[in-house]
C-alpha cells in the first residue's frame, strides 16, 4: 500500500523540481510539449479509450483555443486569461454543433466525419484573411501571472504541468464516479446503460465536450509558448498522431496519455537527430521507424505501454483495493412498493412486425405483484420480441402495455427503467474491467444525481458511499458479497448472471424482467440462481422469467405463457403447462 502512494508522490515532486535543477533548457522544453500533448490525449483516453468514440479531429479543437487567444490578444488587447475562457466558450459551441452532426453516427462513419470536419477547420483557418491565412498570426504576447511573466519555458513549464496534472485528476475522478460508469458503459453499446436509466447520447455530447475543452486548453498554452499560431501545427496530421500518442500508452488509462505522449515526442526528436547521421542522408526517417514500432506495439502490447508495464509491475504493487468507507451511509431513495396481488403488468394483444413477418401476434398476459411468470416457446416463438416491446427496447406495431396502471407501451427503456421495470440480458451485458461492486453501483444510477463536474471536483463522495452501500446491499442479498472487488470480466457465466440481477435489484425495481438467466450455466449454477429467485419472490419481488429451460422454468414460477410463431398457445400454471397436449407438440414434443 506504502508503495502505491510513495511512487506518484515521489514523481510529482520530481516533476516540480526539475525547472530548479540544472536540466538543459532542450528537455524543459520538451517537458513542456509533452504536457501540452498529454492535454490533448487525455481527453481522447475519455472519448476514444473508455467512450468508444473515436475521433481524428482534435487537433481541430486545439486549434481553436490557439487561434481565439491570438486574435483576442494581439488584435484586441485582451488579456490572454479572459481569452482562455472565450476560447473554451467557441470550442465547446463548435464541439455542442459537432456532436449534434455527428455523433449518432456508428462503425466507421463517426471516425470519417472527424477526419471531415478536422480537413474543414482547417481549411477555413487557413483560408481567412481575418486569421492570416497560411501565415497565420504573430505577437503573441507572454502570458502573465500574478505580474509574473511566464515568457521562459521554466516559468512556464508549472503553468503547462499544473494544467497537465489538474486535466488528469479532474477524468480520473470522473471516471470514478456516477457519471464515469455511464460513461464506461458506452463502449459495449448503448443497451445496457439505456436501460439502467442513462442518457447515453447525453454521455457522449459530454464526453466529446471535455476532450475539445481540453484540447481547446492545449492549443492556448501552445499558442503562447510559441508566441505565434499558423494553420500546420492543427492539422489532420497532427489529429492523427494525438490519437497515436493516445493509443500508444494505452488509450484507456489517465497515465497512458502522458507516457504516450512523452514515448513519442522523445522517440521523435531524438530519432530525428539521430537517424539522418546514422544514414549520412537527409530525410524523414523516423516516421518509418516510428511507424514499424508503433506496428511492433500494437501487435505486442496492443492495450498500449502505460498497462503493459502495470502487468509487469503487478508481481511486486499489491492489486489496489476500494477503501470500504461506506458503512453507516444513508440508504438511496426508494420507491412505492406495490400490494401483494396487485395488477402490475397488464400486456394487452401487443403485436411486432418485421416487414411482412409477424414476430409477436396480438399476445396478451398479466402479472400480479409477487408473482413469476414464466414466458416458454420453441426457438424463434417470439419470446424475445416480446420481452424487448415490454422493456422498451422494441417499438410497438399495435397493442397496449400498462405497468402500475398507466400505459408505458412506446417509451423507451429509459422511461421504462424510471417507472420501475429492470432487466437482465441474453447474453451478459457488463463493463468487464470494473469491479462487480462498481457494476451493481450503475444500477442505482437513476436514484442518485451527481453530475459531470461534481463528479470531476470529487464533490460527490457522501452520494457515491450511499451507491456503493446500496450495491454490496443487492450482492449480500443474492450472496455474491464475497465477490464485490473481483474485475466482472473475471467472474464465471452464472456468478456474472447473478451480478446482473444484482445490478437490476439496485434500480429497486417494482418488476425484474430476466431474459434466459439460465442460458448457459452449469447444473450447480442453475440451481443457485433458482434458489436466488426463490427468495426474491418471497422477499415479494415479481418476475417475468423468459427461459428455455423447461425444468428450471416448471419448478420456479406460478404461471407460464406459452408461445408458438409469434402467438400465445396457453397460459397456466405448470403443471397445467405441462399437461397440455398442445404444448407438447409444439414445446415438449419437440425437445424431448
Ligand atoms: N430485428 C428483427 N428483424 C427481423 N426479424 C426479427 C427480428 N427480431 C426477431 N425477428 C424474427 O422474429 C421471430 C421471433 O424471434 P424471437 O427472437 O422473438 O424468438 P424467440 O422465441 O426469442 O427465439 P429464441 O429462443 O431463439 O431466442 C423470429 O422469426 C425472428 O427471426
Amino acid at each position: 500500500m506504502q508503495s502505491r502512494k510513495l511512487l506518484p508522490a515521489l514523481g510529482l515532486l520530481v516533476l516540480f523540481m526539475l525547472p530548479v535543477l540544472p536540466v538543459p533548457e532542450f528537455w524543459i522544453t520538451q517537458l513542456n510539449y509533452i504536457g501540452m500533448f498529454a492535454l490533448v490525449a487525455l481527453g481522447l483516453v475519455l472519448l476514444t479509450g473508455v467512450g468508444g468514440l473515436t475521433s481524428f479531429g482534435q487537433a481541430a479543437f486545439v486549434g481553436v483555443g490557439a487561434y481565439t487567444t491570438a486574435l483576442l490578444s494581439t488584435r484586441y488587447g485582451i488579456s490572454p486569461w479572459l481569452a482562455l475562457f472565450a476560447g473554451l466558450a467557441c470550442t465547446v459551441l463548435i464541439a455542442l454543433l459537432l456532436a449534434w452532426l455527428t455523433l449518432r453516427m456508428s462503425g466507421h462513419y463517426l471516425p470519417l466525419a472527424t477526419i471531415a470536419w478536422a480537413l474543414s477547420l482547417n481549411y477555413l483557418i487557413a483560408n481567412t484573411e481575418f486569421l492570416g491565412k497560411y501565415d497565420g498570426i504573430l505577437g503573441l504576447p507572454a502570458l502573465n501571472l500574478f505580474g509574473l511573466s511566464l515568457q521562459d519555458g521554466r516559468a512556464l513549464y508549472y503553468l503547462v504541468w499544473i494544467f497537465a496534472l489538474a486535466g488528469a485528476w479532474g477524468v480520473k475522478n470522473l471516471l470514478d464516479s456516477r457519471p464515469g460508469r455511464a460513461i464506461r458503459a458506452l463502449n459495449g453499446g448503448t443497451v445496457m446503460a439505456e436501460a439502467m436509466g442513462v442518457s447515453t447520447f447525453r454521455y457522449k455530447v459530454v464526453i466529446f465536450v471535455i476532450a475539445a475543452m481540453l484540447a481547446s486548453v492545449s492549443g492556448w498554452l501552445f499558442a503562447h509558448f510559441q508566441r505565434t499560431v499558423n494553420p500546420s501545427p492543427f492539422a489532420l496530421k497532427m489529429g492523427i498522431e494525438y490519437l497515436f500518442m493516445a493509443v500508444v500508452g494505452g488509450v484507456g488509462t489517465v497515465w497512458g496519455a502522458f507516457v504516450g505522449s512523452g514515448v513519442l515526442k522523445i522517440l521523435e526528436d531524438q530519432l530525428k537527430e539521430l537517424l539522418p547521421r546514422l544514414l549520412g542522408s537527409n530525410g524523414n526517417f523516423e516516421v518509418i521507424v516510428l511507424g514499424v514500432l508503433l506496428v511492433l506495439m500494437l501487435k505486442y502490447a496492443p492495450k498500449g505501454l502505460w498497462p503493459f508495464s502495470q502487468g509487469l509491475t503487478a508481481r511486486w504493487l499489491p492489486a489496489r483495493r476500494r477503501a470500504h468507507d461506506w458503512a453507516g451511509a444513508a440508504p438511496l431513495p426508494a420507491r412505492d412498493k406495490p400490494e401483494p396481488g396487485e395488477l402490475l403488468l397488464e400486456v394487452d394483444k401487443v403485436r411486432k412486425q418485421f416487414g411482412g413477418l409477424v414476430a409477436v401476434n396480438d399476445v396478451s398476459f398479466k402479472i400480479r405483484a409477487g408473482e413469476i411468470i414464466g414466458l416458454i416457446g420453441p426457438n424463434g416463438a417470439g419470446k424475445s420480441t416480446t420481452f424487448n416491446l415490454v422493456s422498451g427496447v422494441l417499438s410497438l406495431t399495435s397493442g397496449k402495455v400498462n405497468f402500475r396502471g398507466l400505459p408505458v407501451g412506446g417509451l423507451n427503456s429509459r422511461r421504462i427503467a424510471e417507472r420501475g421495470m429492470s432487466r437482465t440480458f441474453q447474453h451478459v451485458k457488463m463493463i468487464a474491467d470494473m469491479t462487480v461492486l462498481e457494476n451493481v453501483a450503475l444500477g442505482g444510477y437513476l436514484r442518485s444525481s451527481s453530475g459531470t463536474l461534481r463528479a470531476m471536483l470529487r464533490l460527490d463522495r457522501a452520494e457515491e458511499r450511499c451507491l456503493f452501500a446500496e450495491a454490496e446491499k443487492q450482492l449480500q442479498r443474492i450472496g455474491m458479497q464475497g465477490q464485490m472487488h473481483e474485475l466482472a470480466g473475471n467472474l464465471a457465466l452464472g456468478p456474472q448472471r447473478l451480478m446482473e440481477i444484482a445490478r437490476a435489484l439496485c434500480t429497486d425495481p417494482a418488476l425484474l424482467l430476466l431474459d434466459e438467466p439460465a442460458a448457459g450455466l452449469r447444473h450447480k449454477e442453475k440451481q443457485a440462481l433458482a434458489e436466488v429467485l426463490r427468495q426474491l419472490k418471497a422477499e415479494g419481488l415479481s418476475i417475468l422469467l423468459v427461459e428455455h429451460d423447461m425444468e428450471f422454468v416448471m419448478g420456479l414460477t406460478d404461471r407460464i405463457v406459452v408461445m408458438e410463431f409469434g402467438t400465445k398457445l396457453i397460459e397456466g400454471t405448470p403443471e397445467e403447462v405441462q399437461a397440455s397436449p398442445e404444448v407438447r407438440a409444439a414445446y415438449l414434443g419437440t425437445e424431448h
